[in-house]
């Protein structure tokens, strides 16, 4: 018994790093000729920074580590793609790490998350067992070495224990007391948008910001970027200003009201080419079940197969969404057990497949057929016809061919609850999370806000990603729903106070300290020899 359980996690271990190694194994580039860079990437032409934006990139130039705040749209993340651009071609590609916390802010950047750029992973580790892992890591190690500068998008979805951790990493890995252990940061974000995932103890929910902890410590300059790229309706400016701060005046509401009418005595039908946004899984999943129902092309559907305690081959039929989702969701699944697709579906991958092809999770695009599959995966189990989806991506141009993936969880401690869960790496994508559309621009959105769930900056994230009033549509808005965190509103009260003292600080050149560290192996077995005598004593 113990030897087929270890034969079969050995197999599944295999299989799981053929899976993580070789990205292109699940995924069949048809055409990438003709490759537009996505929108976000895109080579700044006759772009006129602001003067903000200008104050920033001065800052920049001068090895400053800067704070980059502003409300949704005025081209935080614009800018510090140029940065990158900038200090890439100043210090080389390899010293420079753009990062963020979710896997589609990194990419926009053309970086990695930043809990892969630490080696940290996701564990809630103290700050010892944290190194000990980073020390582990060459790969890691080497990063933080190499680092001439570290760029951190949406710095208000990191948790201030996170954050403080890395300062400590940068500080030990590289020996020095300097702040980030010298290395250039430039951080972005605004407080006022989401919020960090809140933590909860004894049924207390509170939320750690990254701000809360010796913040001023981290940059020589702060900035706040003021003027709106995205929207250009002035009336639609002063109403996301006024939603950012959590508050609304009569004509505000009034407008949201007319809005929300509007868009309920508007055709019953669903639009596909419309985005739907929601605060919870639940309302996404729903909408994209009817709209994909209402289409009157052939469906495809895949099932998943899932092995592991307790589980083997189950198949799922396909029945009320509703009744499907009241199944605990699988706990390794990409995505929902059953997944129906057509000609013209919205889908989203859920896997980071070829990140030269810009196949990354997140990466949405729309279903163009199907393809017989000739022997080169396992289909059969999935979908009978053995029919694999084509996908064109909507940022790069690819089309691909997708083919399933394996996930496997294992945990060495249990090997009892190992298992795993064959599927295909999308999901309909219609219907989304708000969460993961921050940073994202679009012409229509519908807000769902019918649920009771409503996060902190939550309606101003969602309706601050549409770029014209017209292409709002509104379900469920209540102005109980319009809500600012206080501590981020404190923490911007303060942050104005303090913006003359800074505008008359002189901070010295820092581009001639810059201190380029060593990066041999054998620097890095001396790292961990001496980590070892230290922990010893
Ligand atoms: N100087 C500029 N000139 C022209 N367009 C700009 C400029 N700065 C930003 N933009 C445009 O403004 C839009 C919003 O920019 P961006 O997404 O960087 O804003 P953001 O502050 O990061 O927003 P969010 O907080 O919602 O992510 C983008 O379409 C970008 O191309």
């Amino acid at each position: 018994m113990g030897r087929k359980f270890l034969g079969y996690a050995i197999s599944l271990y295999r299989n799981y790093h053929k899976v993580r190694s070789k990205g292109g194994t699940n995924v069949e580039i048809l055409t990438n000729k003709n490759i537009n860079k996505p929108e976000f990437v895109g080579e700044p032409r006759n772009i006129r920074w602001s003067e903000e934006q200008e104050k920033v990139l001065d800052h920049v130039r001068r090895g400053h580590s800067v704070f980059i705040t502003g409300g949704a749209g005025t081209g935080k993340t614009f800018l510090l793609e140029h940065i990158i651009k900038m200090l890439k071609e100043s210090y080389g590609e390899s010293r420079v790490f753009a990062t963020a916390p979710t896997h589609i802010a990194a990419f926009r950047l053309g970086g990695q998350t930043l809990h892969s750029f630490s080696g940290m992973g996701f564990s809630n580790d103290n700050y010892h067992d944290d190194l000990k892992k980073v020390l582990h890591d060459e790969e890691a190690w080497r990063r933080w070495r190499m680092a001439a500068v570290l760029v951190i998008d949406e710095i208000n979805m990191v948790d201030w224990y996170f954050f403080s951790r890395l300062q400590w990493i940068a500080k030990e890995i590289r020996q020095s007391d300097e702040a980030w252990g010298g290395i250039q940061v430039i951080v972005s974000g605004d407080f006022l948008l989401l919020p960090p995932i809140p933590k909860e103890v004894l049924g207390f929910r509170f939320y750690d910001f990254a701000f809360e902890v010796r913040w001023d410590e981290n940059f020589d300059i702060q900035i706040e970027l003021t003027k709106n790229f995205r929207q250009s309706e002035e009336r639609f400016i002063k109403l996301l200003e006024n939603i950012r701060r959590g508050k609304m005046d009569s004509e505000d509401l009034h407008l949201l009201e007319q809005k929300q009418t509007a868009s309920a005595s508007a055709s019953a039908e669903l639009d596909p080419s419309m985005v739907y946004l929601y605060p919870r899984v639940r309302d996404a999943v729903d909408m994209n079940w009817e709209i994909v129902d209402s289409l009157p092309e052939e469906k495809v559907e895949y099932g998943c197969r899932k092995r592991g305690k307790g589980h083997y081959h189950i198949k799922e039929k396909r029945g009320n969404p509703k009744y499907l989702w009241k199944k605990k969701p699988s706990r390794l699944g990409l995505s929902d057990d059953l997944l129906v697709l057509c000609k013209g579906a919205r889908v989203m991958l859920v896997e980071t497949l070829d990140v030269s092809n810009q196949l990354v999770n997140g990466a949405t695009g729309i279903v163009t057929g199907f393809m017989k599959n000739d022997g080169r995966c396992h289909i059969d189990e999935l979908n009978p016809d053995k029919l694999l989806p084509i996908v064109k991506f909507d940022s790069s141009g690819v089309e691909a061919v997708i083919q399933p993936i394996t996930k496997c969880m294992m945990h060495q401690k249990k090997v009892k609850t190992l298992s795993s869960k064959r599927q295909l790496p999308l999901t309909l994508a219609w219907g989304r999370l708000i969460h993961k559309c921050q940073g994202m621009s679009f012409d229509r959105v519908h807000v769902g806000l019918t649920s009771r769930v409503c996060e902190y900056g939550m309606v101003y994230a969602a309706i601050s990603r549409v770029t014209t009033l017209d292409g709002l549509h509104l379900s469920g808005f209540q102005p109980s729903k319009v809500k600012a965190h206080p501590e981020a509103l404190d923490f911007y009260e303060r942050f104005r106070q303090h913006q003359l003292e800074r505008d008359t600080v002189v901070v010295a050149d820092k581009t001639k300290q810059m201190n380029l560290l060593s990066v041999s192996t054998s620097d890095w077995e001396k790292a961990i020899v001496e980590y070892r005598q230290k922990v010893s004593k």
